[in-house]
């Protein structure tokens, strides 16, 4: 840790960073790497501690000083502000983000997203503190070759599909396709961290992930997390493989994602924590191009993978296809494609994606496998019992 440099060669000082939503999936992932590799301060802000158990147990005295876990809801707490005012940098991560919700629980998604963002953006303003805000790839809502005729040449043509910061526009459904109320707060908070920047001074980052994937992310139902949750699709997929049923396609699987290893997607996030300098007043789109699939053809990967670290072999159906209103209920609707362009965080960050899909998928699959799979017999066991 001694002698850490920035990218332009400057001494990294330690700071104390206020982390709101520390306990959820990229919350522990960045915890992790800040208590491995670096000399910082977290002050972990969330309703859960479990994914960052580990982090704070007495057996891990070695940065005992260096976390310190603070359960509030951020919605209706006066400590925040006190965090906020205590740290350098405070990184937003809190926000209710699985698809199953957006159209089910809009207004809670609508608070989450952009109310409850309110307080912690005002907060840093008021006292010139630096922010990362993380909003989503969901901004840029469909592409515009989304809308040309399935056979028209211009699909091919990256200039109507590739997502770029500081070009591309946000497109969504109309208002009764409640699955856009997540985009839509979150554009809005966007808008709003870049106007204080713009009339206040607010230093700030703002952090578009494009599906990032890995251990702990989300839950697997009946297992620890509700039996009737619909998680985001790398642990819906898990589930099916580990209670060995098909993989649900839904409206076919036809649409793209971009996935991207959290562990890469973690390494971004430090160079903008350690180089205000670059990252500041900035938007970053933060994916892998390289690992385009459909949805189909991740199910397709993941049920090969699995095979092969669990040793079993798949079954008969290995994926079947389910509407959309029956998997998500009314008023869903979906990105046609997501390709990140990276020309934004390659200049100022100097940063680029590693891992292929087969191999985060092989080092994913591998911990579901042994996280979950002697839990899901003895549940699926109880069951058939009763
Ligand atoms: N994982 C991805 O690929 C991805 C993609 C796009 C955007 N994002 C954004 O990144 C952020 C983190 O996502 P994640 O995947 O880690 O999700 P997550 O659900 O695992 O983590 C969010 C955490 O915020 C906490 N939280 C929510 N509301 C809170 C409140 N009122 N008070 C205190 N804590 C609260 C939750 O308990 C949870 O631990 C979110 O803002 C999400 O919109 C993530
Ligand atoms: O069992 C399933 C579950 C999902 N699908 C389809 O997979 C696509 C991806 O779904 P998911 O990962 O759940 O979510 P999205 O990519 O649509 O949205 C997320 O992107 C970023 C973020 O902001 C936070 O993570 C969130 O909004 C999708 O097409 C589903 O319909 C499936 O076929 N089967």
């Amino acid at each position: 840790m001694a002698g850490r440099v920035d990218l332009d060669g400057n001494p990294i000082n330690p700071i104390t960073i206020c982390m709101i939503g520390a306990g959820g999936f990229i919350g522990s992932h960045l915890c992790e790497k800040l208590m491995f590799e670096t000399p910082h301060k977290v002050l972990a802000v969330d309703v859960y501690s479990d994914k960052i158990k580990h982090l704070l147990e007495p057996a891990t005295i070695q940065w005992a000083d260096r976390i310190q876990f603070h359960r509030i809801n951020i919605k209706n707490d006066s400590r925040l502000e006190g965090l906020i005012k205590m740290a350098d940098l405070t990184i937003n991560l809190a926000a209710i983000c699985t698809p199953a919700d957006y159209n089910t629980r809009p207004l809670d998604t609508i608070y989450s997203n952009f109310i409850d963002a309110l307080p912690v953006v005002k907060y840093c303003s008021e006292n010139g503190k630096r922010l990362i805000h993380f909003s989503t790839c969901e901004v840029y809502g469909k592409t515009i070759g989304a809308f040309l005729p399935k056979d028209s040449p211009l699909r091919q043509d990256p200039a109507y599909y590739v997502l770029k910061e500081d070009a591309s526009p946000c497109i969504f459904g109309p208002i009764e396709k409640q699955r856009w109320s997540y985009a839509c707060a979150k554009q809005l908070i966007e808008r709003l961290v870049y106007a204080e920047g713009a009339e206040n001074g607010l230093e700030f980052t703002i952090v578009r992930p494009f599906n990032w994937i890995g251990p702990r992310m989300d839950f697997i139902p009946g297992i620890d997390g509700p039996s009737e949750g619909v998680p985001r699709v790398l642990a819906c997929f898990s589930n099916n493989l580990l209670r060995r049923e098909p993989l649900k396609l839904v409206d076919g699987g036809e649409s793209q994602r971009t996935f991207i290893y959290i562990k890469d997607a973690i390494e971004a996030v430090l160079l903008m924590i350690e180089n205000p300098a670059r990252a500041n007043s900035h938007i970053f789109n933060v994916g892998n191009p390289n690992n385009e699939v459909t949805v189909r053809q991740l199910a397709e990967m993941m049920t090969q993978v699995y095979s092969k670290v669990s040793g079993e072999s798949s079954i008969e159906t290995p994926t079947i296809d389910v509407s959309s209103k029956e998997f998500y209920g009314e008023g869903y609707d979906d990105s046609d494609k997501r390709i990140p362009d990276m020309t934004i965080i390659n200049k100022q960050l100097g940063w680029n994606p590693k891992t292929s899909l087969w191999d985060l998928l092989e080092s994913t699959l591998t911990y579901q496998h042994r996280t979950y799979a002697e839990a899901v017999k003895q549940a699926m066991s109880k069951t058939t019992a009763i």
